[in-house]
């Protein structure tokens, strides 16, 4: 099952966005383990708990109802470490929107194009942490941890779905050997006599939320959790788990770790998103436009990675000739179809035209097709260069995001 976030939704709010809900698990350790059928129960115990020793517990920043506090810049919350942290900046940066940073040890930083916004970095599950608390208004980070720590808050707002990096999916692995060897889907893997009620199925992930909801909705009912915070992949060779619910991006990992995926074992796609707190979009002057702003700038430049321009000249007896010509051809129509310019020639002292320039966008993809395809009608002296920014009349995500918040 796919549970890719589509666009512009605002996640669910859960029943019980429990606070201390991963002071719950420690590493590998059976007593740590969670039934999905006592979920529920636990954690109804654990919020008792931590109501009644309040002066003792641990805040994980749920959200408040206290108004957005009294502050004049705009948070945007940047990965601090880990593999997003390099290709944020170099998004950024491609959107003209250079962070600079004095030091990398420094938490803190500007976007000299967006003077009103200050950048903090920090670990992504603290990003949505604290988008949730409103200590931070926009951030940029995985829809994994989106799902896995918003826990369908309805405050948070993706606001881009779709950044185009940090590509992965999230799902349940179980050893290609033994007593797996045959099988090969969830529900292959549920109807195993082995597990019961005494010997469940065991499985690690760092996604203690996630986990236990996805085999709850898939009926999975012999199943226990258990918490790692890496390299969850050896726990099935060590003998600590039957499997595994990580992300896979190439798959490699799991390949080297005799590990197989599943049909009907994937929790979720993730990629890079830009995340807001509602909260901060409808009530902190300024929040909006700077979201607008960062939103064009990443659209524009999302739509022109993908994109060539094409520059070629056709003989012809007027434009219009020219484009019916070019209009017989697919992959020639352009984004709203082709630029089509006289060539001014002068021949024998006299100025004619023989010749149109014709400037059309192609994806990046069928650039070749393109060129054959041009060639066929007629192009001739085919200049291709870079697009960097497509700026549309107004995004569609914008529109979208003021009827999210209903305005
Ligand atoms: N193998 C992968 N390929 C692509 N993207 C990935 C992959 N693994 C994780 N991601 C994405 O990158 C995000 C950050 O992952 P990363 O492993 O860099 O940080 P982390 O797990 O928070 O840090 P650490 O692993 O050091 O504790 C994930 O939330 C996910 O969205
Ligand atoms: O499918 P692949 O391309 O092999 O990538 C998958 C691996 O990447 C992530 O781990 P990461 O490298 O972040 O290490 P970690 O377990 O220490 O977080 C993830 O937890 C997998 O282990
Ligand atoms: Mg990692």
């Amino acid at each position: 099952m796919s549970m890719a976030t589509p666009l512009n939704t605002t996640l669910q709010r859960s029943p019980l966005p429990l606070p201390c809900f991963s002071v719950f698990f420690s590493p590998f350790h059976p007593s740590t383990t969670l039934s999905v059928t006592g979920i529920r129960k636990r954690c109804l115990r654990m919020v008792t708990s931590c109501v009644s020793h309040s002066q003792s517990s641990v805040q994980n920043n749920g959200v408040t109802d206290a108004a957005v506090s009294v502050r004049n810049q705009i948070r945007l919350g940047l990965p601090s470490k880990g593999r997003m942290a390099t290709d944020t900046l170099d998004l950024l940066k491609d959107c003209q929107l250079s962070v600079k940073q004095v030091n990398p040890r420094q938490y803190v930083a500007q976007i000299p194009q967006l003077p009103n916004t200050e950048v903090w970095f920090q670990r992504p599950k603290d990003i949505v942490r604290k988008l949730l608390s409103g200590d931070l208004d926009l951030g940029i980070v995985g829809l994994d941890i989106v799902s896995e720590f918003g826990q369908g808050n309805e405050d948070l707002i993706i606001v881009h779905e779709a950044l185009n990096f940090g590509d992965c999916h999230l799902s349940l692995a179980i050893p290609n050997y033994g007593i797996f060897e045959n099988i090969n889907s969830l529900k292959e893997l549920a109807q195993m006599p082995q597990w019961t009620a005494e010997r469940p199925l065991r499985v690690a992930t760092g996604f203690t939320y996630l986990g236990p909801k996805f085999m709850k909705e898939n009926g999975i009912k012999h199943v226990t959790f258990s918490t790692a915070d890496g390299a969850l992949e050896a726990a099935p060779a060590m003998g600590i788990a039957d499997a595994i619910l990580d992300l896979v991006s190439s798959g490699t990992t799991l390949k080297e770790n005799n590990l197989k995926e599943i049909e009907g074992g994937v929790v979720l796609q993730s990629q890079a998103a830009l995340v807001a707190s509602r909260r901060a979009l409808t009530e902190r002057t300024g929040a909006l436009d700077t979201v607008h702003e960062i939103l064009e700038r990443l659209e524009a430049h999302l739509k022109a990675a993908g994109q060539f321009t094409v520059v070629a000249n056709m003989r012809g007896t007027d434009a219009e000739e020219v484009a019916a010509r070019l209009k017989t051809q697919p992959s020639l129509s352009g984004l709203q179809g082709p630029t089509i310019s006289p060539v001014y020639c002068k021949r024998d002292g006299k100025v004619s035209i023989e010749f149109y320039a014709i400037v059309i966008c192609i994806p990046k993809k069928a650039l070749y097709e393109s060129v054959q395809q041009l060639r066929a009608v007629g192009g001739s002296g085919v200049l291709v260069s870079p697009l960097t920014y497509i700026f549309d009349e107004e995004t569609p995500r914008w529109s979208q995001l003021l009827s999210n918040l209903g305005l």
